[in-house]
This record gives structure tokens, C-alpha cells and sequence, in this order.
């Protein structure tokens, strides 16, 4: 599946129209569909639809007239100076004989469901005015809303907090991208042609189906030594201070993640945990001797991070560099050695290898991820909301995972768990993309059951969930396709 811009969106109804499928039609479906689920989710309460002067609002206008006949009660507030489709919709609604007032007038009253048709794909700037007045408004109701296609202002601010929206034909850059103002996802199919959906060149959304066929397949014959073994090398032990957990973390995701037998290599006095790795207790950062198919190193190496990184190089094995092994020379070093790599920077490290503050990274995390990628050479996981794979001029937004994984830990038991996915043969882009996903989706079902609070070792001893789910074909997207 792939995501859409509004330009590329546009693109592909234009290109319906030129092939003689009438744009009515599309908005006919769309309004249809946002009906059905508002019928879903609210039954028969009152709606009160906003509704904007373009195909956004036609689409309200649409769906006013669906739960008319289906007998809710609907009170519709439109702008004025609706054309082409939208006017057809307009006259439709009030040839059942619906009286439309303006939108300066919009109210509305306890046990209603505000239903937010003003602007979708075609709004060019923030909004200001009635129009930020309006979405104020709505927002601060407490009443439900339903948004179709966007929430209204999206992507900029302000922005109607739906309780749930409806995105028609696919899904968009800020339905992933300002996921929280969305509320449950709704995907409606409007009847456009198929193949104008499949652009290789947009962004993909790592759905379900994409990824179970990458997932490792374990043979009655399989054994420790055949299915992927992991090499974990960071921590760092100093003046007084000491890194410990991160490596253990990353052992614990490579194992949750299937890999038959890690290894860690660690400072001397870290505790020998899990007691199922192999441990090569160390004075300084250095490559022991090690059969092992793939490498995840940094994890907690502060000072050390650099100097890991470099000794792991040695290996010449697909390796996973995190945190503190994001070093530009180090990046330069795999470069020129051609060794693969996965960089799994959040917002801060991605920053510092870019020259740019967090805060420009968090701006536009596909183009950020697309440029550590070109500028490394490497797969790029740039963790986050939504995390976003890179590798050439591809692009991967997960969609699983949660705030509850905002916690000291997660990112280590990441790391690990793509390493054991190396290991296991996968190229770099696609560990990533399945490790992200099955991580993040490890995380959700933590969050189902326990909320907030959660423990980064809870996420890797979830991990199996997670595959399970995968491989048994319930892994939710979190977004219900109509
Ligand atoms: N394939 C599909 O997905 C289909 C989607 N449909 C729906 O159509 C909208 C997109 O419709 P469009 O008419 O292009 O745009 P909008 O309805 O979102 O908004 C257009 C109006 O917004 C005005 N505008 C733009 N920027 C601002 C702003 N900053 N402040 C105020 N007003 C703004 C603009 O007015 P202008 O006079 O400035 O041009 C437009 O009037 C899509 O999201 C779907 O919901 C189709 O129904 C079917 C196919
Ligand atoms: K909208």
C-alpha cells in the first residue's frame, strides 16, 4: 500500500476522469462509505455536518443525504459557492427537501455527532478566521467528530482531533504522519482504478501483507546454528559510570527475535545476563573471536560507541549501528569498506549526522530518513512517530507502535531484534521494515493490555506475540478497510 500526497492524490483522479471515469462517482462512494461508518460507530444520534465549498464538503453533503434516508436526524451547516461536483451534491441533498444554513451559524448540542466535511486534500495554507474559529470550536465540544478524508487543517495548525476519520481511496502523508489528530482509521475503497493506487514511486505504509512473506521460516531441521546467530558488542564502563543494560537489552531482542545463540561482548563487571548468551567480558571495546552471522553494536556505548563500531567493522559482517556507533567517521568507514548497515538514529542522532536540529528532523521525517540513507549509503530506521525505513530511494512508514514505547531500552531491544533478522538472511531494508513493524506491533499488544508503564524487556518477551500474529495473519493495522 502506498502513501499518497495530496499532488499524487489529485494525479490519480485526474488521470480516472481523462480515462472516462466520472469524478461524481468518487465522491457518490465516498460520502456512501463515510455514511456507513458513521452508522457503525453512532448508530442513529443526530448529525450535524460542516461542510466546505469543495469536494470536501460535497463529500459531506453526500453523506448527509445517505443518513437522511437511512432516517438520522441531520442538520447540515455549508459555505457557500460549491461547483462542479460539490454544487450536484448540494442540489441533491436539498431535492430531499433539507434546508441548508450557513456555516456562520453552526451550533449544535449534547448527544450530537459533529461530522467535519470542510477541507481535505485541497487546503493550501493554515487555517485562520471563521474557519480556525470553527475547528476551535469543534475540538473544544467534546462532542464525537467524524472527519472525512482529513481532519480539517491538517497538516498544519490549527486542526479538528477527530474521533475517527475516513480516508477515501488510500491513505495520506498526515494520516501517518500527525497520526493522534486522526482517531481510529478508517480506509474507504471510492472506486478508483486499481492500478492508478499502485505507484512505485510513493512511499509504501509496511501493511501486513508486505511483510509475512519476509518473515523467517523455521525448518523441523532447523538448529542454533542455522537460523541466525547475533553478535552483540557495546556498553561502557568509566570514571564512576556505567552503561550496562543497553547490550543485555539488545541480546534479549535478538533472542525474542529468534536468533539461535547470541553472543555479547561487554566490559568486564557487567552482569552475565540473559544466561543464554555467550559472554566475552572485555576491558575495552574490541572484536572477540565469534561465529556469527550479523552484528548490532553501540547499545550503550557511550565514549566507547566510536571505537566499537570501528573494531566491529573487522568482521565485515551485515551489522546494526545504534546510538552511540552513529558516528560520521564510522559511517565513512563502512562506506569504504562496503560492509551493510542499518543506522537506527532517533530524531537527535539523525540530526547530528545531518546538521540539523531534532526539531527540522521530527519536521519531515521521510525526507530526513530518505536523506541519511542517500547520504550513508546504508538502510536508515529513523525511530519515531511514525518510524520510517530509507534505503536508495526507498521508503517504508510503519504504522504499528505507540507512546507507551517511549522508554528507556526500546530502541536497544530494536536494534537487536533487526540484527537477528540479518542473521537470518533478510537484506538490510527488509529486517528493518519487519523488525520496526513486529516491534512496534509488540508494543501495541503491551499497551492493550498494561497502558502506559511499560518495561523494554517486556517488549522484547512480546516479540513472539507479534511474529505469531504476523505469521497467523492478525496483525492489525490499526485501520479498518471498507
Ligand atoms: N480520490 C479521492 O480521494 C477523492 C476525494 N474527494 C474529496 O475531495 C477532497 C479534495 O477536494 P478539493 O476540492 O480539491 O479540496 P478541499 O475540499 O479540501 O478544499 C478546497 C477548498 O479549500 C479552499 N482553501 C484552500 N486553502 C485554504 C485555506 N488555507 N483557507 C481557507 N480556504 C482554503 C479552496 O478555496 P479557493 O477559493 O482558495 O480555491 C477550496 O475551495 C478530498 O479531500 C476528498 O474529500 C472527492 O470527493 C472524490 C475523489
Ligand atoms: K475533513
Amino acid at each position: 500500500m502506498r502513501l499518497f500526497t495530496p499532488e499524487a492524490m489529485r494525479e490519480a483522479d485526474r488521470k480516472a476522469a481523462e480515462m472516462g471515469y466520472p469524478s461524481l462517482l468518487l465522491m457518490e462512494w465516498a460520502g456512501m462509505k463515510a455514511a456507513r461508518v458513521y452508522r457503525e460507530l453512532f448508530g442513529h444520534r443526530p448529525a450535524v455536518v460542516l461542510a466546505g465549498k469543495g469536494n470536501n464538503g460535497g463529500d459531506g453533503l453526500v453523506l448527509a443525504r445517505h443518513l437522511l434516508l437511512e432516517g438520522v436526524a441531520v442538520r447540515v451547516y455549508a459555505a457557500e459557492g460549491q461547483e462542479g461536483d460539490a454544487l450536484l451534491a448540494r442540489g441533491a441533498l436539498e431535492a430531499h427537501g433539507l434546508d441548508l444554513r450557513p456555516l456562520e451559524e453552526a451550533a449544535w448540542g449534547p448527544g450530537e455527532v459533529l461530522v467535519d466535511a470542510l477541507f481535505g486534500t485541497g487546503l493550501r495554507g493554515p487555517l485562520e478566521g471563521l474557519y480556525a474559529g470553527l475547528v476551535d470550536r469543534v475540538n473544544a465540544s467534546g462532542l464525537p467528530v467524524l472527519s472525512l478524508d482529513l481532519p480539517s487543517g491538517l497538516p498544519f495548525s490549527p486542526h479538528v482531533r477527530a474521533t475517527a476519520t475516513v480516508a477515501f481511496a488510500a491513505l495520506k502523508t498526515p494520516h501517518l504522519l500527525v497520526r493522534e489528530a486522526c482517531g481510529r482509521l478508517f480506509l474507504a475503497e471510492i472506486g478508483l482504478p486499481r492500478h492508478l493506487l499502485e505507484r512505485e514511486d510513493l512511499p509504501e505504509v509496511a501493511t501486513p501483507e508486505a511483510l509475512l512473506p519476509l518473515l523467517p521460516r523455521r525448518p523441523l531441521t532447523a538448529h542454533k546454528g542455522s537460523v541466525g546467530r547475533v553478535g552483540v558488542l557495546g556498553g561502557f564502563r568509566g570514571e564512576g559510570l556505567r552503561y550496562a543494560g543497553a547490550p543485555v537489552l539488545a541480546a534479549l531482542g535478538a533472542y525474542r527475535m529468534g536468533a539461535g545463540l547470541v553472543h555479547l561482548a561487554v566490559p568486564e563487571g557487567t552482569p552475565l545476563e540473559p544466561l543464554e548468551a555467550v559472554f566475552h567480558p572485555v576491558p575495552g571495546p574490541t572484536l572477540p573471536a565469534m561465529r556469527v552471522e550479523a552484528l548490532a553494536v553501540g547499545m550503550g556505548g557511550g565514549p566507547w560507541g566510536r571505537e566499537w563500531a570501528l573494531k566491529a567493522l573487522e568482521a565485515q559482517l551485515p551489522t546494526v549501528l545504534d546510538a552511540d556507533a552513529l558516528h560520521p567517521e564510522v559511517l565513512e568507514a563502512y562506506r569504504r569498506a562496503g560492509v551493510r548497515a542499518v543506522l537506527t538514529p532517533h530524531a537527535g542522532e539523525a540530526g547530528r549526522l545531518l546538521g540539523k536540529s531534532p526539531e527540522e528532523i521530527a519536521q519531515d521525517p521521510l525526507a530526513s530518513a530518505r536523506a541519511l540513507a542517500e547520504a550513508t549509503g546504508q538502510a536508515v530506521v529513523l525511530k519515531g512517530n511514525p518510524t520510517v525505513v530509507a534505503e536508495g530511494g526507498r521508503l517504508s512508514v510503519n504504522p504499528t507502535g505507540n507512546p507507551a514505547l517511549a522508554t528507556g531500552g526500546t530502541g536497544d531491544v530494536l536494534a537487536g531484534a533487526i540484527a537477528a533478522l540479518l542473521a537470518a538472511g533478510l537484506a538490510p531494508f527488509e529486517a528493518a521494515r519487519l523488525g520496526v513493524y513486529l516491534h512496534g506491533l509488540a508494543g501495541d499488544l503491551l499497551a492493550e493490555e498494561k497502558g502506559v508503564g511499560l518495561l523494554a524487556r517486556e517488549v522484547a518477551e512480546a516479540l513472539p506475540r507479534a511474529r505469531e500474529a504476523l505469521a497467523r495473519n492478525q496483525a492489525p493495522l490499526s485501520l479498518t478497510r471498507m
